[in-house]
């Protein structure tokens, strides 16, 4: 049975691993870490079945088949690296990451020389499977509007950058409209989902961006247009933010439970 390490005990790894705890993916959680230790208490006292070892990265690859890193774009750097050189395979969640293009090459020459995977699950948009199949063609233009409420935008780079005070908006307020690669630095925990579209798609300085802060919304809503040889499709989605982390739609969760499900099974669906 593939053997898991999960870097990062917050929403997403504590959906993950109770997933893996309740038995239906067919994969062992043999090691989770997180900086904060009460985040790894509070993860471990929500599992039924399994308790697994804390290990640091360092110590978590001489164990695992994969690393699902589900902490933060700074986490990657380490994360990511580490887990190559270590001949295992690696799921990223903070994918934004990757707007570093240094980070993406080093990366796409490690997993190749050691012939290990990197998977970049859908997260919290829908439409990577089209995009994706579109790409085998010419792609025009693609286009991510992403309306959340204030709150889930607290503490954003560009929020605190520019001072902008969030208590204030009282109606639909366009902060934000530039490209991918600027878009997942300057709201690290709200655009992920750039990153992936970039990457399947047209690339971080092609992939348009606008980001709106709304208040009359509870849920987190991805909109994604794209254009190309093949015609064009929209697709929207209105998420459900995760309880304990309202920058976070429980679709995120979900789509990392379902990428090491899809690992774990020889049936391949989709794209
Ligand atoms: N690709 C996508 O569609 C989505 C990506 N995300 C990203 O996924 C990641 C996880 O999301 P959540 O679980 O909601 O976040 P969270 O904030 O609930 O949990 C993250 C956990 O990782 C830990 N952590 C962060 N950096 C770390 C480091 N360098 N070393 C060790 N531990 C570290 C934190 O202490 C925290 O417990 C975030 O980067 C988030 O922005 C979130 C939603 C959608
Ligand atoms: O969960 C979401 O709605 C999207 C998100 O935070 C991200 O892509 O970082």
């Amino acid at each position: 049975m593939l053997k898991i390490g999960v870097f990062g005990c917050g929403a997403i790894g504590t959906e993950l691993c109770k997933a893996i705890d309740s038995g239906h993916i067919g994969v062992e959680l043999y090691a989770v870490y997180d900086r904060h230790e009460q985040s790894i208490i509070n993860l471990k006292e929500q599992l039924k079945n399994t308790d697994p070892k804390v290990l640091e990265i360092v110590e978590m690859v001489k164990h695992v088949d994969l690393v699902v890193e589900c902490a933060s774009q700074q986490a990657v750097y380490e994360v990511v690296p580490t887990t190559l050189h270590a001949k295992c395979d690696v799921m990223v969640i903070s994918v934004g990451a990757f707007a570093d293009k240094k980070l993406l090459d080093t990366t796409f020459d490690i997993a190749k020389e050691h012939g290990c995977k990197v998977y970049f699950p859908s997260g919290a948009i829908v439409g990577l499977d089209g995009l994706t199949s579109a790409s085998a063609a010419s792609i025009y233009s693609v286009t991510l509007t992403t309306q959340k409420h204030p709150r889930s935008l607290e503490g954003a780079p560009y929020i605190v950058q520019n001072n902008i005070d969030l208590d204030s908006i009282k109606g639909k307020t366009v902060l934000f409209e530039g490209m991918a690669s600027e878009a997942v630095k300057a709201f690290p925990a709200n655009v992920n989902v750039a990153a992936s579209l970039s990457i399947a798609g047209i690339g971080f300085d092609k992939t348009k961006v606008k980001i709106i802060a709304n208040p009359a919304i509870t849920r987190n809503i991805h909109e994604i247009t794209v254009e190309g040889e093949f015609g064009m499709f929209t697709t929207r989605v209105e998420n459900v933010p995760a309880p304990s982390n309202p920058k976070t739609s429980y679709l995120a969760a979900l789509s990392a439970i379902s990428t090491l499900k899809k690992i774990a099974n020889p049936l391949q669906v989709g794209t």
